[in-house]
């Protein structure tokens, strides 16, 4: 980018900077010197089963809220008006369903890797596939996470790419292998405030340089930016109410019910209780996430809608994002470091926990199986040697991402769909329906993932990807406008056959692959010979057919193999007092440690 256009640092702003990594690294300090000194892998890798609502919800919040969605999120507002704010409501059932099915299921079973559950619904071969999927999802995304903020940089303050690279990788890498997962969930706890004051910051400067509430408001309606409902049904349209409401709650689903990250927190709660209101606190934090990141696209598209040709408009879409940030920071020293920071924070916040995650489940799933005799210190240690070998493999990723095109936005969330989907799908199909079986996991896994990858590589290569920028300009609508607006909305001609497979909505890309799982894995299971109630692990299923058919008399609801409930019935809340452990689940868990 041209050096006119190339925004400088004060030197307060690397103060700023500074302080955020100082911080996060004193936090892992403390956790490495202070309780246990994280010298077993309970304390390590579960913080000891002991953390509160509050913390566990702010860095379930911040797990999966990086600087793809502080960057992308305004990108695609600016662009394409705020369609994608309807995210928001999938957030209702993405949260209510994790929080009353799948914590009550994985939180009774008292396990450490998610994919343990896998083992006891199904099989280790089952575990295993969950597991792998698993580690292949979360180092793409960190690779994603890290080169975001250190791309965006470059492009706009020519600050060295490499170096934010190694900075966010190194200072990463040392915080969480020293200080385990308590440092990790601390350490988010601090950048979830700092995020959230960054983007606050560029809102209300923001506005203010633009003229105003009202005048910001004023050229948003006329840009065309407010979005209403869209109700059209076509799966191949981008963003409509149905992709973001709809596959937006299976997305949800995929990081919040079946995502290691995400369940490690739960697990790590004092009590079932605690994971439960973590959640719920969760919602209204993402809903300020979401609305904050609309409204900074809203404002950047007021600032330069005017302007024959905006700043950057030809390059990245996520570039320009940083470019307005500075354009809007500059000349109020201390700001400009802030917002750094908060793209830091973002990032720092979602690789900790990638790192925490796939260290837990390579030891827990991977290799402990494998040794069962490790001693404490050993697996401690190795636990740690992971943290440092997934952090290098993320700076590889790092370079392999910025091939991917399309804005970083959209290849997370396309990623999630791909990968994530299909082990929601695991979930779902081990949890909901007692009579599957683990060749029919194994069978529904495979389908799901070649299909989604089909659709996903396709529309990559093929480049439909979907819906054109709206025409970036807010001039009081006249005639001529009036002429180009109509000619913008003349719809390419409709895709069909293959073309029109590749062009599905990547928003549906975690429902279709988590129903495909499902019926295929129903299918293959009803082939292969269906589980009958006695050969299902208790507390693996979620008797929801026995909820939903409630008015059935016990007789029939056996017949129909709606299990019992889990070791306590569902709906008495857990008490705090009592020991967690379900009978079943103890002597099973017992089996599984000699099993091996
Ligand atoms: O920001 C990221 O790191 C990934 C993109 C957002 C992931 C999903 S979108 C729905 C949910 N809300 C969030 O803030 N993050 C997740
Ligand atoms: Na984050």
């Amino acid at each position: 980018m041209d050096a006119s256009l190339q925004k400088r640092f004060a030197p307060l702003d690397y103060g700023i900077f500074s302080l955020l990594l100082a911080a996060s690294l004193a936090i892992g300090l403390y956790h490495a010197l202070a309780g246990g000194r994280q010298r077993t892998t309970q304390e390590f890798l579960m913080a000891d089963r002991s953390m509160s609502c509050l913390p566990v919800s702010l860095s379930l919040i911040a797990s999966f809220q990086s600087a793809v969605a502080i960057i992308g999120v305004p990108g695609e507002v600016y662009a394409h008006g705020t369609q994608y704010w309807f995210l928001g409501c999938s957030y209702f059932l993405g949260l209510l369903i994790p929080a009353h099915i799948f914590i009550p299921v994985l939180y009774r079973l008292r396990i450490t890797s998610a994919y343990q559950y896998l083992e006891l619904r199904f099989s280790r071969a089952v575990r295993i596939c969950g597991t792998v999927t698993f580690i292949f999802q979360t180092v793409v995304y960190m690779g994603l996470c890290v080169y975001t903020p250190a791309f965006a940089l470059n492009a706009v303050t020519g600050f060295e790419i490499w170096g934010a690279v190694l900075a966010i990788g190194l200072v990463c890498m040392i915080y969480t292998t020293i200080g385990g997962l308590k440092a990790v969930i601390w350490t988010d706890v601090f950048q979830t405030a700092v995020m959230f004051a960054g983007q606050l910051a560029v809102i209300v400067v923001g506005v203010q340089k633009t003229g105003g509430v009202m005048e910001v408001g004023r050229k948003v309606w006329e840009g065309n930016r407010i979005a209403g409902i869209d109700l059209n049904p076509d799966p191949t349209e981008r963003h409509t109410f149905w992709t973001l409401g709809v596959g937006g709650v299976f997305l949800m689903l995929s990081l919040y019910g079946s995502n290691q990250s995400q369940v490690q927190r739960y697990l790590s709660a004092k009590s079932e209780r605690e994971a439960v209101r973590s959640v719920y606190m969760v919602f209204p934090a993402l809903q300020l996430s979401l609305a904050l990141s609309c409204v900074m696209g809203l404002v950047m598209f007021a600032r330069y809608c005017g302007e024959e040709s905006p700043p950057l408009a030809s390059s990245n879409r996520d570039a320009m994002v940083m470019y307005f940030v500075m354009d809007m920071l500059e000349g109020l020293p201390g700001l400009p470091g802030l917002f750094v920071a908060c793209l830091f924070s973002a990032a720092l916040s979602s690789i900790s926990s990638s790192f925490n995650s796939l260290a837990t489940v390579t030891m827990e799933d991977l290799i402990k199986p494998r040794f069962p005799a490790m001693t404490e210190a050993r697996a401690t240690l190795l636990s740690k040697g992971l943290a440092v070998f997934y952090g290098l493999l993320c700076l590889a990723m790092a370079f392999l991402t910025h091939l991917m095109g399309d804005s970083v936005l959209q290849v997370a969330l396309k990623i999630f769909g791909m990968v994530g989907g299909p082990v929601l799908g695991l979930f779902c199909l081990g949890m909901f329906f007692p009579w599957a079986n683990s060749t029919g996991a194994l069978a529904g896994l495979g389908s799901a993932l070649a299909l989604v990858c089909w659709v996903g590589v396709g529309s990559i290569v093929t480049r439909v990807s979907g819906a054109k920028p709206l025409p970036p300009s807010c001039r009081a609508a006249n005639t001529t406008f009036n002429l180009q607006g109509a000619l913008w909305n003349i719809t390419v001609s409709r895709p069909s056959g293959l073309q029109r497979f590749y062009s599905l909505s990547y928003m549906w890309y975690s429902a279709f692959s988590c129903l495909t799982v499902v019926f295929v894995g129903l299918f293959i299971s009803f082939l292969s010979g269906p589980l009958k109630e006695e050969d299902v692990t208790p507390g693996t299923v979620y008797p929801c057919l026995g909820k939903l058919l409630c008015f059935l008399p016990e007789r029939l609801k056996k017949k129909l193999c709606c299990v019992t409930p889990l070791g306590h019935s569902l709906s008495a809340p857990q008490k705090e007092s009592e020991d967690r452990e379900s009978p079943e689940a103890q002597t099973l868990l017992v089996e599984d440690e000699t099993n091996v």
